[in-house]
């Protein structure tokens, strides 16, 4: 598995008659964004929820760090550090910021269901939510309820709930939809600094994004990658164009 962080090989899954992935190996390296992009339906979800460990490949294996955690569900997958994002949110609205962050703190310890209360008071859940609050820029805001933030103020909120998993890799999760052309650009920064923390592997409709952050793009296409490259490679790519990105590109 050379050096890559997380990778996927030779995955395999059909619905019935409909093949959803067909032996699909990509990789994600140290430091890198990789977007993963192709039509609807061309079977992105169903490739990072087997990633995730919320669906079993017919076929193939899935390594995080060289180690093959194919058999493990969601929650063994995400205490080894590979931290999914922005599928459906999974923060406490009435919450406050910081305490969402120190619930995902308490989650990392394998502590989910200890009582709120105490776990507020613990220095070293408080420290850690704080740190990663800090990381993504919402310190001014641990006190906000969640429910006021902006669209984009809470994806930050989720990657600092990631962040107290300390990951090792980030599989996000179309983290540009419902946000206007300035929350876009914004987060495009911030996701952009976050490479350095832990690689992203990046499932988005938004090209602009796509097209600033990525350092490889793969493409998915009924199930099977038909390429993976740079931008360049990829705007290049008369395969992409014909099925995908359409020739006036
Ligand atoms: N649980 C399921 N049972 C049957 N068919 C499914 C299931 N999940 C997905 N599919 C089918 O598998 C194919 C791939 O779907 P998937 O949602 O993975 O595509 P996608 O690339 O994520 O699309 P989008 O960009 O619209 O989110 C589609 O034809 C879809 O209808």
């Amino acid at each position: 598995m050379t050096d890559a962080v997380l990778a996927t090989k030779g995955i395999s899954k059909s619905f019935g008659a409909l093949q959803a992935s067909l032996d699909i190996s990509i990789d994600l390296r140290p430091g890198e964004i990789h977007a993963l992009i192709g039509p609807n339906g061309a079977g992105k979800s169903t490739l990072i929820q087997q990633i995730a460990g919320g669906m079993k490949p017919d076929a193939g294996q899935i390594f995080l760090n060289g180690q093959d955690i194919t058999a493990l569900g969601t929650a063994a997958r995400a205490k080894r550090g590979l931290a999914r994002t922005f599928q459906i949110s999974a923060l406490a609205m009435e919450d406050t910021v910081l305490q969402n962050a120190v619930l995902g703190a308490l989650g990392a310890q394998g502590r989910p269901f200890q009582v709120f209360g105490t776990a507020l008071g613990k220095a070293d859940l408080r420290a850690t939510a704080e740190q990663a609050l800090d990381r993504v820029g919402l310190m001014d805001h641990a006190k906000t309820r969640t429910s006021e933030l902006s669209h984009g103020q809470r994806r930050q909120l989720e990657v600092a709930v990631a962040l107290t998993l300390n990951p090792k890799a980030f599989v996000m999760d179309e983290p540009m939809a419902g946000l206007g052309t300035r929350g876009s650009k914004r987060l495009t920064g911030f996701l952009d600094s976050l490479r350095e923390q832990a690689p992203i592997l990046l499932v988005e409709h938004d090209m602009d994004a796509v097209f600033t952050l990525a350092d490889r793009i793969s493409v998915l296409v009924y199930g099977q990658i038909i390429a993976t490259g740079t931008v360049d490679d990829i705007r290049a790519n008369a395969d992409v164009r014909r099925a995908y990105l359409g020739d006036d590109t």
